[in-house]
């Protein structure tokens, strides 16, 4: 897994509470195991005027000319400024990742939805939760500032506005460990390889019959 150390990036707007993870990823779109390809269809019923089909190569699709992230000013966006419950609805870990595939790195809300909230770090998203009052200054700051970007640093557990501001955000030691380090479920079991590898030589000699041979005369 990707770790998150230190990240300066683009800044666009989803500015609406709420937002659910069929808004994130729509249900049509779940129907592929792989946790790749999913960005082209990010917020698919609001980023196009058409309806999406899954595997469908999305270039040639009507965009929304409306919706915040077709915008020129946010392409290329590492970071999203949500509001209040963002990724409720259900526990489909298809929502982070569109939002990596797409390009986003890190979330900054109110609140998150819990089952979203713990997906985020299980691949390699920061989802940082911040006051409302500090969203509504972000959120004017992007708005009055084309270009905008944020400096987010995991292990000093802040968020600085190219004017200076800094907020502080508070997250769990374990997963800050995981997010700096690239540590997914699967890499944190990795670290114990050697013990695995001797504790199945361990059993294999003393209960062979486990792994299919006969017991030693
Ligand atoms: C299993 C998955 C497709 C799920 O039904 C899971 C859930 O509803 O939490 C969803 O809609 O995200």
């Amino acid at each position: 897994m990707k770790a998150f150390t230190q990240l300066s990036g683009i800044v666009a707007p989803m500015d609406r509470a709420n937002v659910d993870t069929d808004m994130i990823i729509p249900k049509n779109f779940l129907k592929s195991i792989k946790r790749s390809g999913f960005g082209k269809n990010l917020f698919d019923e609001l980023r196009y005027l058409d309806e999406g089909q899954p595997d469908q190569d999305c270039s040639g699709r009507p965009i929304n000319p409306e919706f915040p992230l077709n915008f020129p000013r946010y392409q290329n966006a590492q970071i999203l400024l949500a509001r209040e419950n963002f990724g409720c609805g259900s526990s489909r870990e298809h929502a982070p990742w569109a939002l990596d595939d797409y390009g986003f790195r890190c979330v900054i809300a109110p609140s998150f939805a819990d089952i979203f909230y713990n997906n985020c770090f299980k691949n390699g998203l920061l989802p940082i939760e911040l006051p409302s009052s500090a969203l509504d200054s972000l959120f004017q700051a992007l708005y009055d500032n084309e270009g905008f970007t944020l400096n987010i640093d995991l292990a000093a557990q802040t968020v600085t506005t190219p004017a200076g501001q800094v907020y502080t955000f508070e997250v769990d030691e374990f997963r800050k460990h995981c997010l700096l380090n690239g540590l997914d479920d699967i890499g944190l079991t990795l670290q114990e390889a050697d013990a695995i590898r001797e504790y199945e030589e361990r059993v294999k000699a003393q209960r062979p019959w486990l792994f299919g041979a006969t017991a030693s005369k």
